[in-house]
């Protein structure tokens, strides 16, 4: 993945000639100031804050006034950090949530705080503020990547960040999971297309994958192909109830981009198949596009996850845990406890 390629795939970058074939977006670009709350340690939220609900006045009976408020007076005496306030910010986002119907799902360069949903109170990244946006934002480990470390897989890496960071507010649609799909382009041609939720198994898939494979072929033909920049990437989209497509982001080919139901390498090899079993199984010569192929009968392969057998791991299983759990690694909490368990046993031997 080279540097050029990955600069391409941010939204602000693609949306502004994508935006009839995509789901509506505001665009906002975030001062630094705001980058550098991103990325100071801790999770807090200003007491004004109205992205949890507020605490509100003790109603239990047995609960004394007297006592609630001396425990009040205790908890406000903690340390605050100092928060930083973004009014200006704030005012352009509020106008934009308006703008867009009242929900949005919030999105810096490359990727949505996906991690982060099980912190807010819907469970989704549906929010309705801009508390509700710096709270996802923040608690996010995607989002630092996006922020510190997007460009370490790049082969000809000279930067460790954008020019410019972005809050992209998308309009928030209730979207069903089944219904998205990634597919893979390579030198410019449509190599594989896989389901985009691949930890559940949707039974209405296996009797529609190829129809909805035809509609992204014929919607790479006419919305992407000769009009995007790379040869090599991968496009996530939605198919609508009425067999409309939407594009909703596109990825680098490889670099932090996963394959899904596929690996990289075979990706590579069916696209390096293709023409030579194309043309020696129809007999047709001289295939020099995408188009070309298709309109010669070819079908892109969709896969779909074909049982319940077969679903994958989240790839954000990791996320929503204490780092104690997850982290393994020398100096971390299950090295001492390993080693604390190893010397209890020499003990009793
Ligand atoms: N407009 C929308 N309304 C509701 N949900 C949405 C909308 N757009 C995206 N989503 C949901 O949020 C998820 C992540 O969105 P998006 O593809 O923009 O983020 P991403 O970080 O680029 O993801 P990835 O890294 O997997 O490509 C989508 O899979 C979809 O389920």
């Amino acid at each position: 993945m080279k540097e050029s390629e990955l600069l391409k795939c941010q939204i602000q970058e693609w949306y502004p000639r994508f935006r009839r074939v995509s789901f509506t977006t505001n665009i906002h670009v975030l001062p630094e100031s705001f980058i550098s709350f991103l990325l100071q340690d801790g999770l807090f939220l200003p007491r004004s804050s109205e992205a949890m609900p507020c605490r509100t006045t003790a109603t239990c009976p047995e609960l004394q006034a007297e006592d609630y408020h001396h425990w009040k007076e205790e908890d406000e005496e903690d340390d605050e950090p100092a928060i930083p306030s973004f009014p200006e910010l704030e005012s352009k986002i509020k106008a934009s949530i308006e703008q867009l119907g009242g929900s949005v799902i919030p999105k810096l360069n490359w990727s949505a705080p996906a991690d982060t949903a099980w912190i807010s109170c819907s469970g989704s990244l549906k929010c309705r503020n801009f508390d509700e946006i710096s709270l996802l934002l923040k608690a996010s480990d995607t989002l630092s990547h996006d922020l510190c470390h997007a460009f370490d897989a790049c082969e000809d890496k000279t930067r460790d960040r954008p020019p410019v960071f972005v809050l992209a507010l998308k309009k928030w649609y209730d979207l069903r999971p089944e219904m998205e799909f990634r597919a893979f382009v390579r030198a410019r041609y449509l190599v594989g297309i896989s389901q985009r939720e691949v930890t559940s198994f949707y039974p209405s898939l296996l009797e529609t994958e190829e129809y909805y494979g035809s509609l992204i072929a014929d919607f790479f033909v006419d919305s992407l192909c000769e009009q995007f920049e790379l040869e090599n990437y991968a496009f996530d989209c939605y198919v609508t109830k009425d067999g409309k497509v939407k594009l909703m982001d596109f990825n680098t080919w490889g670099g932090s981009t996963l394959p899904l139901l596929y690996s990289w390498n075979e990706l590579e090899e069916k696209h390096s198949a293709l023409l030579e079993n194309f043309e020696e199984n129809h007999n047709s010569k001289n295939i020099s596009s995408f188009a070309m192929l298709r309109s010669c009968g070819y079908r892109v392969e969709v896969r779909i996850v074909k049982n319940e057998g077969l679903v994958q791991p989240s790839f954000r299983a990791n996320s929503g845990v204490p780092i104690d759990l997850v982290n393994k690694g020398p100096g971390s909490a299950w090295e001492e406890f390993v080693q604390k368990l190893e010397e209890d046993v020499g003990h009793e031997g």
